[in-house]
């Protein structure tokens, strides 16, 4: 089968705002305009398409990205759901990596919102073009002015309208295109029928500035355009196009459109700008790679080149298995064939492609470059992983996932359910790099971590209705972590004499910080101290120890273990015994190493009416917080810190207090930092009497 699509009439988007903006609302009008949906879904009486796992309809909220394709004048848009609240930003990031474009929802009566800033920085990272929406124009204080203001003064942006609203909230009626100088109205409740008419009298001459004004602002960027307004000169339809294209193509500029997608306004010309101003896989950099020999490659985005593709969700699907997502960057490969996972060095096999639509589902026989689909049966693909032909591997750049800050302890409501409890969690971390489940030694209690409280509540609640495990939940608390601070040699004997066979596991170790490097272990024996077929508990005797902490029982991280030196006995040695061993060396460690509690600090940005900037710097230091910026935006001061996220909980209800309930606020998390002695003291008390 060839492909129905040329690379060049291909858009995979994301569609990116701030909580109740509209995303989910401009989705549903894409797919009923583009043929999918024969019936417009309201995402507010719980009838959504996109929003298809339970308590997305219940919240109302979108929570985990579906990809969905749809066809709109000869193109093919694939379009990635992204959600909206500052928990699931790795969902948000995930999708950016694969994403060529994005458009960016605003709501017309707010402008830019804390959380849009944030998913605009990721998108700058990750270099995503967007254009903007600027939606619910027929909402009461829809302003499109301000709005395009705040774009300009809160996200630095270069911007400029290419339409403008004719009327706005209740009489908002229609939307002229500042690029052809066009005016239409709607004339139908569904959006279906739309005349073309002349500009009104009263917004001929506002028009015309802007039109003059987005000719000067891409002119920035084109040098022959910014000759031509050098020398009076009017540039052609095409030119203005072309140039507008361009400038959004290299993120420099960013177009802003209006409509109201509840009122079926303005989509289907939302639409056309996705076609003429976001790039094709084929205007975007060419995505590049490491082969096994550690050569870095770059993947030309054709069909003719090596296959290879990022796998960016996992989803356990309760009708067929578990569904890799995944975005093809070069090559093409069929249903039924293998291919390689250069990340884990498997082989898998492509058993069934499927090309989503929300929830329901195309089988298809191939996948070409610049496609997205969900692959069904790959075993040991997890998030992030590269999949590609087995005769050219490479290792695809991949995303960065945010740690698991915050913990709570599980368990299940009634005692036969523990097994079902334990696969419910395995399961849900398979979907999910950013969700970790273990077993705390100490207190023998089941932990779940995730980047934030509402992300476990949501996997609680996927637990109960997904898995049908009710379980008690612990308070949320903050996923400390340890770490040494000076080098020792430690020594591990673990020898018992019983009957028959004893055990015998002897070890030097030297421990060392490993500054942001992780866990690593290294043999340094000679003259076969310790044998070599024991070596390798060794390492595992340690890692294993380190996740049951040296102080309080936090994961250890950053630490280098030697193994330097030991002994053995002919009979009485054994993998188990050496692992004891090395477990027993750690203790020691913790005496010797000076062992210290770190803990997560977050990247905070509050917003709030000018008036509070006092009482937010003052509350920001009462939480052991360090201000890292302060600006002024129009009569509001946005106030950027970083502050431990043990001071952050009930920060929300604080915030608004003080504020009136004027004040938002972002977080995300930064790094570990060492907790301060007498803070540290005090949660190792309240975790000992724990
Ligand atoms: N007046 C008006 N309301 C709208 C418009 N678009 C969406 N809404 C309403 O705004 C609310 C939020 O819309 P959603 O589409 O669910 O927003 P979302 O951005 O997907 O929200 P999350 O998925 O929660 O991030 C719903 O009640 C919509 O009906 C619009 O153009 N005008």
């Amino acid at each position: 089968m060839a492909r129905e699509f040329s690379l060049q009439n291909t858009r995979n988007i994301g569609i990116m705002a701030h909580i109740d903006a509209g995303k989910t609302t401009c989705t549903e009008r894409i797919l009923y305009y583009t043929g999918v949906n024969h019936k417009i879904g309201e995402t507010h009486d719980g009838a959504s398409t996109m929003d298809w796992m339970e308590q997305e309809k219940e919240r109302g909220i979108t929570i985990t990205s579906a990809a969905t394709t749809a066809h709109w004048k000869g193109h093919r848009i694939n379009i990635i759901d992204t959600p909206g609240h500052v928990d699931f930003t790795v969902e948000v990031e995930r999708s950016l990596r694969v994403l060529d474009g994005a458009v960016t929802v605003l709501d017309a009566k707010a402008g830019v919102e804390p959380q849009t800033e944030t998913v605009w920085r990721q998108a700058t990272t990750y270099g995503v073009p967007r254009i903007v929406f600027c939606n619910k124009m027929d909402a009461t204080g829809a302003d499109f002015e301000m709005s395009v203001n705040t774009i300009k003064d809160r996200l630095g942006a270069k911007t400029a309208p290419i339409q403008f609203p004719i009327g706005a909230e209740a009489n908002f009626t229609g939307i002229i295109d500042i690029v052809e100088m066009k005016a239409y109205n709607y004339t139908n409740d569904l959006g279906t029928d739309i005349e073309e008419i002349e500009i009104p009298a009263d917004l001929k001459d506002k028009c015309e500035a802007l039109h003059q004004e987005l000719v000067e602002t891409v002119a920035d960027f084109d040098d022959d355009m910014m000759m031509m307004v050098l020398e009076g000169e009017q540039p052609s339809l095409e030119q203005l196009k072309e140039a507008i294209r361009k400038a959004t193509i290299t993120g420099e500029f960013f177009p802003v459109l209006c409509g109201s997608a509840y009122k079926n306004k303005g989509v289907q010309l939302l639409l056309d700008a996705v076609l003429a101003y976001l790039p094709s896989p084929v205007d975007v950099p060419a995505i590049t790679g490491v082969t096994p020999d550690g050569e870095e490659q770059v993947r030309e985005s054709s069909d003719s080149a090596p296959f290879s593709a990022l796998a960016f969700k996992i989803a356990v699907d309760p009708f067929v298995g578990k569904l890799s997502y995944f975005r093809v960057y070069s090559g093409t490969a069929k249903s039924g064939t293998y291919v390689l996972n250069a990340t884990k060095g498997k082989k898998e096999r492509f058993g069934r492609i499927l090309q989503m639509h929300s929830n329901e589902r195309k089988e298809i026989s191939e996948v070409y470059a610049g496609d997205i689909a969900a692959a069904v049966g790959l075993k040991d693909t997890t998030t992030g992983d590269t999949l590609c032909a087995e005769n050219a591997p490479i290792v695809l750049e991949s995303m960065v996932f945010p740690e698991p800050v915050i913990r709570v302890a599980v368990e299940p409501k009634s005692k036969g359910d523990q097994d079902k409890m334990g696969l419910a969690l395995a399961k849900l971390a398979e979907e999910d790099p950013t969700f970790k489940t273990y077993t705390d030694d100490e207190t023998g209690q089941t932990i779940i971590a995730g980047v934030g409280e509402l992300h476990l509540d949501i996997i609680v609640d996927r637990m109960k209705r997904e898995f049908k495990v009710e379980a008690n939940i612990g308070a949320p608390q903050v996923a400390y972590r340890e770490t040494i601070r000076k080098e020792a040699e430690c020594e591990g004997k673990y020898i018992k004499q019983s009957g028959g066979r004893g055990q015998y596991g002897h070890v030097w170790i030297r421990f060392a910080p490993n500054p942001d490097k992780g866990f690593e272990f290294e043999d340094k024996t000679v003259g076969g101290s310790v044998p070599r077929e024991y070596i390798k508990a060794v390492g595992e005797g340690v890692e294993a120890a380190l996740h049951n902490g040296m102080l309080a029982g936090y994961e250890v991280i950053d630490l280098k273990a030697t193994l330097f030196d030991g002994s053995y006995h002919d009979v009485d040695s054994s993998e188990m015994a050496y692992k004891i061993a090395a477990s027993m060396a750690l203790k020691e460690a913790a005496k010797k190493c000076d062992p210290v509690l770190l803990e997560p600090i977050m990247e905070v940005e509050v917003t709030a009416p000018s008036e509070y900037l006092g009482s937010v710097m003052g509350d920001v230091s009462s939480r052991r917080g360090m201000i890292d910026g302060q600006e002024e935006r129009g009569n509001a001061i946005s106030v950027k810190a970083s502050i431990p996220l043990s001071e952050m909980f009930g920060y929300v209800t604080d915030l608004r207090g003080f504020t009136q309930g004027r004040g938002n606020y972002s977080m995300k998390f930064a790094r570990y930092a060492e907790v301060p002695k007498s803070i540290s003291e005090k949660i190792m008390k309240e975790r000992a009497a724990a």
